[in-house]
């Protein structure tokens, strides 16, 4: 009997995925995130999908893969639904003792995806596949508001009531129409009181509104805050100083037209450490959703995150 003998090559095992997902999020129908997942599978890898039942199962799911033991581990968590699911899972995330070895990505499929456009990551599957198969991550800051994480932003005053009053079958049908509808309802009805803002432990200034803001973009690609950047240390605070419906509508408009930080009677400040007073038990949004209530500390969370960014281009610029 005769043997040959050589050398085997051992086969890499496939790369596991993780993907928590949110099976009513937006409008997206079930087939947009199957495509992403085919086009996963096809480049190699393994995915187990873990769907959300209720509000809270995202954070639940996310803090669980986190603290298994490292071996057991996925390679990649991808969460896939609005900035609500992303920002649950994002409070999973934080809690993890080792975060930082968890890299996760997103699979927009929201109402606004402000997080996706943040980073330049295209609502397409074949970019969103790309961008989990080269997994290039970025360490990401996010901030905590009374213990609560957001990636993107908190609000205090109108924004917050118009998130706290839009009506979520509304929502389903119209997507961002129902908020432009609940904040003309809001404008009329909405008190005009005065918030204060303390910045860095200073003296509280007076506002009518607030937006803390960690990314640059509001409610799609709105720019709030130029120089915000989900790299940097801290926060960029957005004041609206004037009050009352006619100056509510004025803001409106000008963030539509891009030009909201141009616009008088709105001025940013930045800082690391912001308490919000108000009145008590106002209602504060987070990434889209009523995340607390007013008094609200906010601070950078501990660790950062690493948080899988589309590839940039050959001239270094990432995708608009
Ligand atoms: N299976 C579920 N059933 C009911 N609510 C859920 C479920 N999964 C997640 N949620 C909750 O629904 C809220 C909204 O979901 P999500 O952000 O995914 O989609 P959306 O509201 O369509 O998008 P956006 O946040 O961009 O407006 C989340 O804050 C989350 O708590």
């Amino acid at each position: 009997m005769f043997y040959q003998t050589r050398t085997l090559t051992p086969v890499p095992a496939a790369p596991r995925l993780t993907i928590i997902f949110n099976p009513i999020a937006g409008r997206r129908r079930r087939g947009f995130l199957e495509d992403v997942t085919d086009r996963l599978t096809a480049r190699g890898w393994a995915i187990e999908l873990q769907a959300t039942a209720r509000r809270g199962d995202a954070e639940r799911l996310a803090r669980a893969i986190v603290r298994m033991p490292k071996q057991d581990r996925p390679d990649l968590l991808a969460v896939a639904g609005g900035d609500g699911t992303i920002g649950e899972a994002i409070n999973g995330l934080v809690t993890a003792v080792d975060a930082d070895a968890m890299p996760f990505g997103i699979i927009p499929m929201g109402t606004a995806n402000v997080l996706a456009a943040e980073i330049g990551l295209a609502v397409d599957a074949a970019a969103i596949a790309a961008t989990l198969d080269a997994r290039q991550a970025r360490r990401v800051h996010v901030g905590l508001a009374n213990g609560r994480a957001f990636s993107l932003m908190v609000g205090a005053g109108f924004d917050a009531h118009v998130v706290a009053g839009v009506d979520p079958a509304m929502k389903k049908r119209l997507g961002k129409l129902a908020y432009m509808w609940q904040a003309l309802r809001e404008a009329r009805r909405f008190p005009y009181p005065t918030y204060r803002v303390s910045i860095d432990g200073g003296d509280p200034i007076e506002a009518a509104s607030v937006i803390v803001a960690k990314g640059r973009y509001y409610g799609g690609r709105h720019v709030v805050a130029p120089a915000a950047d989900l790299g940097k240390a801290g926060f960029e605070i957005c004041l609206f100083e004037r009050r009352g419906i006619f100056q509510v509508l004025r803001y409106g408009l000008a963030l539509a037209l891009g030009c909201l930080p141009r616009t008088a009677g709105y001025a940013i400040a930045s800082g690391s450490r912001v308490e919000i007073t108000g009145p008590i038990d106002d209602p504060v949004q987070g990434d889209g959703d009523i995340i607390g209530r007013l008094p609200m500390r906010i601070a950078l969370a501990p660790i950062r995150l690493r948080l899988i960014m589309p590839r940039r281009d050959p001239t270094g610029t990432r995708p608009a």
